[in-house]
């Protein structure tokens, strides 16, 4: 994909910024404001692009968290003479603790669900501060003292253009960095199901409230400079019309991407500027048309432009991400495997019941170091389940599960990837938007320690290196190295099943748990499959396999275990278990 012939390359946003910086120099004061304006709508968009496009999470209340900042600074420099750079971290921290708390309670709640209750808060906190007294009620607060530095007043256009584009270019950096990095590719992974988060050790729920407080502190941020750009606050800018009109920019723009947050807030805020100067000559009658123009706007998007304006702009004009400069090494190994035939997991009289079914029943088994088992049975047998049972998605309704001794069936799936059991899923679950050597990179996330702010200040990138060449070396390994830069949504199903298995081994595992890795595999695959399956066997890892294919199984399989109706019907060598009466009624003669 990348030396397509007329792929083009981002060239980064430094001539965009060195263009901002030179803009106010050729535009009069009206066009100077504007462009603060649409820098500060950028910033609560990129919120929102986090917020929405990365995490799946949409929210119709970011304005109130701009008003949050506003009016706290606003407040604390009438009321209290505080300085506005005083104000500013008391903003931030005051939105930020604030976001928090309303997220533990309402991101648990998913869908429809979370954006009724964005509705609620950003409704809420518009009438709050309406109806408060030493708030100014509806008429709002003025005399917000203009910014100073060092003894330069910086009120008027052109001073607070610069402010705004220095605190607009250190959100993006900071967002940029964030996205590439360990914790960017975990928030990145969230909107495809907690389970794929979890099944690298992240923590959806605690990275849900991590971007959704982010996402609120730079509405807060907006807020806090737009209370001292227009020096003069009162709620109706912060009401739910302007969380609705956050999120018009988003999409439009395209919220999976941070430049689409720029492009959103240019085309709906340009847009309103000539519509509401021509709309009320046109139709003869003042009225808010221009909320009109932007529905059909956003139709036509989603018509035409799902993905919105910058991925469509990006795709039409042939820009490709520059190739990845990184040269496979694998990490240090985290944990000693144990010696090879030592039983690693012990499953001891499992039984789930969904209602009245019983999935799994009282079975029993062990899967051994250095060892292959195949976990076999007709379609609805109990495998898959058995497997959530091991991995921790699944409860177990009775019996006990051991790793190394140790009882893990209370464990939830995250705290199982730590143990280093490492999984694969029955239905591929990747991120298709991150490249291959992303994807595979997410499954060393317990490998790396930087958090949040490390990755956000870019303090992270030695670590961030070794990630990348540990994931390159599992690319290297399972045979997907050529295909690195490629987007994960472009490899055929089969290569992405082996992904799979890529990013379970960047975890390092003691036990790799394969749900049919073979399922959809080229001849030629399956026997690279077999091949590194037996090395990784050689080297000690414990596999444990569910698979249909059963030429394959029977080649590389050192036991196998037939499950019939969740019980254990037959268990042994593969060529025993093969000539096993049973096995052939119940599922070989089915075969
Ligand atoms: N979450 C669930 N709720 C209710 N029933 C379920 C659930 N998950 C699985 N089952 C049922 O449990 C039984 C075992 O399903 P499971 O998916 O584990 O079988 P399997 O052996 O993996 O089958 P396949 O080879 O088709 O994937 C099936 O009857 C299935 O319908």
């Amino acid at each position: 994909m990348n030396d397509r012939p007329h792929a083009r390359h981002l060239k980064g946003p430094l001539p965009w910024l060195a263009a901002a910086l030179l803009l106010p120099l050729v535009l009069g004061p009206y066009h100077v404001a504007l462009l603060g304006y649409i820098m500060i709508a950028s910033l609560v968009t990129l919120g929102l692009t986090l917020l929405t496009g990365v995490t799946g999470l949409v929210s119709f209340g970011q304005a109130a968290f701009v008003g949050m900042g506003a009016y706290t600074t606003a407040y604390l420099t009438t009321g209290w003479q505080l300085s506005p750079w005083l104000t500013l971290p008391i903003a931030l921290l005051l939105t930020g603790a604030s976001a928090a708390a309303i997220g533990a309670v309402t991101l648990r709640m998913s869908g429809h669900f979370l954006a009724i209750a964005s509705l609620a808060w950003g409704i809420s906190l518009f009438y709050l501060v309406g109806n408060l007294p030493w708030f100014g009620g509806f008429n709002g607060l003025s005399g917000i003292p203009p910014l100073t530095l060092a003894g330069f007043d910086l009120r008027g256009e052109v001073p607070m253009y610069y402010v705004i584009l220095l605190c607009a270019a250190a959100s993006f950096w900071g967002v940029l960095n964030l996205l590439d990095s360990r914790i960017g590719r975990a928030i990145r992974s969230i909107r495809h199901g907690g389970a794929l988060a979890e099944s690298v050790g992240a923590d959806p729920a605690r990275l849900k409230i991590a971007v959704f407080t982010l996402a609120a502190m730079l509405a807060a941020l907006a807020g806090w400079l737009y209370a001292h750009d227009q020096r003069f606050v009162n709620p109706t800018p912060f009401g739910i019309h302007m969380g609705i009109e956050y999120l018009f920019m988003a999409v439009i723009g395209g919220a999976s991407s941070v430049w689409g947050a720029i492009v959103g807030a240019v085309v709906v805020t340009l847009l309103r500027q000539v519509l509401e100067d021509t709309l009320p000559a046109l139709l003869g009658q003042t009225g808010n048309f221009e909320i009109v123009a932007f529905g059909i706007l956003m139709l036509l998007v989603l018509q035409r432009a799902r993905q919105g304006l910058w991925p469509w702009l990006v795709e039409r004009l042939g820009v490709r991400r520059p190739a990845s400069a990184v040269a496979p090494m694998a990490m240090p190994s985290i944990r000693t495997l144990p010696a090879r035939g030592e039983p690693v997991l012990s499953i001891d009289g499992v039984q789930k019941n969904f209602g009245g079914l019983v999935a799994v029943n009282r079975l029993s088994f062990q899967v051994e170091a250095g060892g292959i088992l195949g976990l076999l049975g007709p379609n609805g047998a109990g495998k898959s389940t058995m497997f959530n049972l091991i991995s921790g998605v699944l409860n177990a309704s009775a019996g006990e599960i051991r790793f190394l001794g140790r009882r893990i069936d209370r464990l939830r799936s995250r705290a199982i990837a730590s143990c280093g059991i490492a999984r694969t899923f029955q239905h591929v679950k990747l991120v298709p938007s991150m490249t291959v050597l992303e994807n595979a990179a997410l499954g060393a996330h317990l490998r790396g320690r930087s958090g949040l702010v490390r990755s956000v200040l870019r303090l992270d990138r030695a670590e961030e290196a070794r990630l990348l060449a540990e994931a390159a070396h599992q690319l290297e390994r399972v045979g997907l190295w050529a295909q690195r830069d490629e987007l994960a949504a472009n490899l055929p199903l089969g290569q992405q099943r082996v992904l799979e298995i890529a990013r379970a081994l960047a975890v390092d595992p003691v036990v790799l748990l394969l749900d049919e890795p073979a399922a959809g595999l080229r001849y030629k695959e399956k026997q690279a499959l077999a091949g590194l399956l037996l090395r990784l066997r050689d080297e000690g890892v414990a596999v444990l396999l569910v698979e249909h294919d059963m030429d394959f199984i029977l080649g590389i399989t050192d036991r196998l275990v037939v499950m019939h109706y969740g019980q254990k019907l037959a268990e042994g060598a593969p060529r025993d278990v093969q000539a096993n009466a049973d096995v052939q009624l119940a599922y070989l003669g089915a075969e």
